[in-house]
């Protein structure tokens, strides 16, 4: 029997996000009462919320939009690593000796814990060269728990360019505690959200 971990962030009013981004409401459109048969709700979000897919157009005017992405990278084997230790920047030597030679997804875990209460300014990122090295073992995906491959006062964003040319796909936000290094199926399809450059996911990692 296969284990399944969900690795998404709660969406709630309160849930920390970007300095400055969109905060998520919710409310209810309709309530169920006497005068009711349903009830219905709303919410409003950033679409950067929480655990996420950023699509190229992100960081890109001429990039796809998320709704028009491959949807197959998001699905499929995937190995976790622990760069728990790095400092500032994830480096190639913080991830070489975990990183197997041939990998179609890696995913990155930074935080001891996961700060599902506060916004933390100085998460740690990711160094151009380690998108190189993880796209030159194969992968067309990386994951990480932080909210961003870059600094948070990055104006380049050279990590998500790097992985752009390295036709790598983004997850952001990622909640990994608790969940063994090793190799495991993800499951975490981005919303077909027309125009938009990301998208909130349910991710998934089984077993394998
Ligand atoms: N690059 C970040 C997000 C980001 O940069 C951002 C998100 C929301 C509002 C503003 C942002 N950046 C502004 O410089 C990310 O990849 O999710
Ligand atoms: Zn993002
Ligand atoms: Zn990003």
């Amino acid at each position: 029997m296969s284990k399944i971990w969900d690795i998404s962030q709660l969406l709630r009013p309160g849930l920390p996000v970007w300095p400055g981004d969109s905060t998520f409401e919710t409310n209810a459109k309709w309530v169920l009462d006497s005068d009711c048969p349903v009830n219905v709700g709303q919410f409003q979000l950033s679409t950067h919320s929480g655990t996420h897919a950023d699509a190229p157009l992100h960081y890109d005017p001429m990039g796809l939009a998320i709704a028009d992405v491959d949807l197959d990278i998001y699905i499929g084997p995937c190995v976790l690593i622990d760069a728990i230790c790095a400092k500032g920047q994830v480096e190639p030597e913080d991830i070489a000796d975990q990183l197997p030679n041939r990998v179609e997804r890696v995913l990155l875990r930074t935080y001891a814990a996961f700060p599902h209460d506060h916004w933390v300014e100085k998460f740690t990122s990711v160094a151009p060269a380690t998108i190189d090295l993880i796209a030159s073992r194969g992968a067309r995906l990386i994951g990480i728990d932080s909210p961003s491959l870059d600094p948070q006062t990055s104006k380049t964003l050279d990590a998500h360019h790097a992985a752009h040319r390295c036709s790598l796909a983004i997850l952001e936000g990622l909640v990994l505690d608790g969940v063994p290094p090793g190799n495991y199926e993800l499951i975490a399809p981005p919303l077909k959200l027309k125009q938009l450059d990301a998208s909130p996911v349910r991710a998934l990692l089984r077993s394998i």
